[in-house]
């Protein structure tokens, strides 16, 4: 196990680093980056221009990449000295044009002069490992570069500035000092003193215990945020749930027909509603296939409800009755799912009388009125809506309550949020520990027992920062990242 903190003293590794910081393919320019000891010195030594070695950090140079006589390129270096750099090493930023070529020649060239090919992650391990940046951070970069919504560039923003371990950190300290009283009472075991304070403790672990508890739950809003809701779109054939991916989409995307079982295989498409991602399934119906394809249908269907956040239950209002609704309502239900009804095809509704529509569904047991099945429904307000996926009305009414079905709690903007897998199981266990610890000091356990527990908690609690970690946790962060990262 290695112990890091921001006070280790840079270490400017005698391993130079080399890679490709942009993308690969044709461009404008590219930029190389090189990161170590000996940066500067093997940029210098394929130079044509002003001596490297000789000029002050944050600046930029004119000049050459040169291989013996042969000009490579015509290039920009910007140069960092260390500790002033993104790694806190010597850093030194090739910006050349952006071919294939050059870029091969130029790594190559930096390679043979003593560089190496940087690992996935490398240059981001090296800032962790000299202080520039915690873990949470560290991770929070690879965030920045994959968010796809203005949402998961915020929290992966906030996360990078700090908000998110500094609170931890704050917790953290806390707790430390009354495991070192806890530690001190070990050591006068025999006079049987009390240096820490048992309802202080209490208290500090109980606000602990909350915090904690409030980052756990914010992980399901977090990862909407960064991962985007799976939303299915499902109910009987003919329903018009390919119409309402459509109208929600506001584009031809599904075939739409009034032959029942139009829609054979899933189709998925990422609709963004105020910065957050919902990928919108439309599915088969569901109903007793009629051929061996339409079978395959249906338990695709099924198979993307058990994975999905939010369904999205969509009946035909003028056709079903009230006795296959409430099946179909009741079949689909599960845990972990959040389940909106839609009426669809209100525009019939409203053009039939309603003394026509009285005696109908009378006779054959269809709804008589939406408005009253769904305040006898149980479900809250903001979990039923009638529409119109045709007439595309009420279309953005229902955008609103996916939103808010999905999103619980409103997002307040300067809300911590939890959105690492990593990060959530970290801090379920230090929640465990934590209660653990109270069971204790209500048990009154001996002080050396309530020692390790607490102990177990800094423990969980410092492996998000990474003041706690092992080699196979950076491995398994950083090999996660691009190349040139
Ligand atoms: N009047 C009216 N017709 C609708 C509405 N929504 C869908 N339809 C019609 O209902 C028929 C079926 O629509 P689809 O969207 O293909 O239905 P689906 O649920 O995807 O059906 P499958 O893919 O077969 O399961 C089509 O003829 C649509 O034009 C609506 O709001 N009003
Ligand atoms: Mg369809």
């Amino acid at each position: 196990m290695n112990t890091h903190n921001s006070q280790l003293t840079t270490h400017n590794s005698e391993d130079t680093i080399v890679a490709l910081a942009t993308p690969n393919g044709i461009g404008a320019i590219a930029v190389i980056r090189l990161s170590g000891l000996d940066a500067i010195a093997i940029a210098n030594s394929v130079w044509k221009g002003k001596d490297l070695t000789k000029q002050a950090s944050h600046t930029i140079h004119f000049g050459h990449i040169v291989d013996g006589d042969l000009v490579l390129d015509e290039v920009l270096a910007s140069l960092f000295v260390a500790p002033k750099s993104y790694t806190r090493e010597n850093v030194v930023e090739i910006s050349c044009h952006a071919s294939g070529y050059i870029i091969e020649s130029i790594i190559k060239l930096f390679i043979k002069k003593g560089a190496r090919s940087a690992k996935p992650g490398e240059f981001t391990l090296r800032a962790f490992l000299n202080g520039q940046l915690d873990l949470s951070q560290a991770e929070a970069v690879a965030d920045l570069i994959a968010s796809n919504s203005k949402a998961s560039q915020q929290v992966a923003l906030q996360q990078l500035r700090g908000g998110f371990s500094t609170q931890l950190q704050l917790l953290r300290e806390q707790l430390v000092n009354f495991a070192s009283l806890i530690e001190l009472e070990l050591d006068f075991a025999e006079e049987d003193v009390e240096f820490a304070n048992r309802d202080q403790l209490k208290n500090l672990i109980h606000e602990i215990t909350k915090i904690v508890g409030r980052l756990i739950q914010s992980f399901e809003l977090g990862n909407a945020i960064k991962n985007g809701v799976n939303t299915v779109i499902a109910g009987r054939p003919n329903a018009g749930k390919s119409t309402l991916l459509n109208a929600l989409l506001n584009e031809e995307r599904a075939i739409v027909s009034h032959i029942p079982g139009t829609t054979r295989d899933t189709i998925e498409e990422v609709l963004n509603i105020q910065g957050i991602n919902f990928r919108l399934i439309d599915t088969a119906g569901i109903r007793e296939a009629t051929d061996a394809i339409e079978q395959i249908g249906v338990q695709r269907t099924m198979e993307k409800i058990s994975q999905s956040a939010l369904l999205v239950y969509v009946f035909d209002a003028t056709e079903i009755t009230i006795e296959e609704l409430n099946s179909d309502i009741e079949s689909l239900q599960k845990p972990g799912i959040t389940m909106l009804l839609v009426a669809n095809k209100m525009d019939l509704l409203e053009s039939e009388s309603p003394e026509d529509r009285k005696s109908e569904s009378l006779a054959s047991g269809k709804i008589q009125n939406i408005g009253d099945f769904f305040r006898t429904s149980g479900l809250p307000d903001f979990r039923t809506i009638s529409i119109s996926a045709k007439e595309k009305q009420h279309i953005d009414e229902l955008k609103q309550k996916i939103y808010s079905s999905a999103i619980k709690d409103q997002l307040s903007g300067d809300e911590t949020l939890v959105t690492n897998i990593r990060h959530l199981e970290a801090l379920q266990k230090t929640e465990e520990a934590l209660i653990r610890v109270l069971g204790g000091i209500d048990g009154s356990i001996t002080s050396d027992f309530l020692s390790m527990d607490i102990k177990q908690s800094l423990h969980y609690l410092g492996e998000i920062t990474g003041v706690v970690t092992t080699d196979d946790l950076l491995e398994n962060i950083f090999s996660k990242f691009c190349i040139g990262k």
